[in-house]
């Protein structure tokens, strides 16, 4: 009966546990799905048939619907609860030198002592929240792949955006997807190949433009990030907030 929901009994940052808080989604998922397994399976092989392809030269992608309208909302309210936005120094990050604002908030949980360092900030996970176990066990369901790291954006709206880049750091197993969970406001994702960016740029290659919807999985699999930049651009008529969740494996020590 409670398969689709988080199995964990842990605490709430404020300390209350999973009984005490009945969580949104857990109160959803009973009234909406009274079959329970029979109705997972049977969800889960719909989802199955729902993956798309995208590909370009050296540019691999799958991309579903991973949770459905009414759970994806309340995966979104209970993540606004649970997540702790990092505040001061670790909102700021250093590209050539200079330091900036990050225009967005930023979390990052995970297994225990990992770190993530990129444009020179150190970022350590904090725990796994109910919530964000739930997710990833979604995730790891739906692809196979296991994850030991998160790293969360929250767009308050069509202000808040983020640059080009490639998730090239060399802590993360080159081997394992980056699986790109989007709850909240609709907004495009631009992939653009190295060689065909700036003025003297070498190739003439299109863009792929995406939008990524409310609930929706991207997985972005190898050689993806050697050759492809992405961004999430500024979108001034977006009104609404997105949480991003990046899902990732990342390896400490050389160790998986
Ligand atoms: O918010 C998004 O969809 C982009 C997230 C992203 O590229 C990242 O976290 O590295
Ligand atoms: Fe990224």
């Amino acid at each position: 009966m409670d398969t689709f929901v988080s199995q964990t009994r842990k605490r709430y940052i404020d300390g209350t546990t999973d009984e005490q808080r009945e969580p949104v989604w857990k109160k959803c998922k009973e009234e909406e799905c009274n079959q329970g397994i029979v109705k997972e399976d049977a969800y889960l092989t719909e989802f199955s048939k729902s993956w798309q392809k995208i590909e370009a030269e050296g540019l691999d992608c799958d991309y579903a619907l991973l949770f459905p309208k009414e759970e994806a909302d309340c995966l979104y309210t209970q993540l606004e609860e649970e997540v702790v936005y990092l505040t001061g120094d670790k909102t700021k990050i250093q590209v050539f030198g200079k330091v900036y604002n990050v225009p967005r908030k930023q979390a990052t949980c995970g297994d225990a002592g990992l770190t993530y360092t990129y444009s020179g900030v150190s970022l350590q996970a904090s725990p796994w929240t109910p919530t964000l176990e739930y997710i990833r066990d979604a995730v790891t369901k739906a692809t196979g792949q296991t994850f030991n790291f998160v790293l969360i954006n929250r767009y308050k709206d069509g202000h808040d955006h983020m640059g080009e880049h490639r998730d090239d750091e060399r802590e993360l197993d080159p081997l394992c997807s980056i699986a790109s969970v989007s709850l909240g406001a609709v907004r495009d994702f631009v992939f653009r190949h190295r060689e065909s960016r700036g003025k003297q740029c070498r190739r003439q290659i299109n863009p792929v433009k995406l939008e990524l919807a409310h609930g929706s999985l991207l997985l972005m699999n190898s050689p993806t990030n050697t050759h492809w930049c992405h961004s999430l651009p500024a979108r001034k008529r977006v009104l609404t907030p997105r949480i991003n969740l990046t899902f990732r494996r990342i390896l400490q020590d050389g160790k998986k």
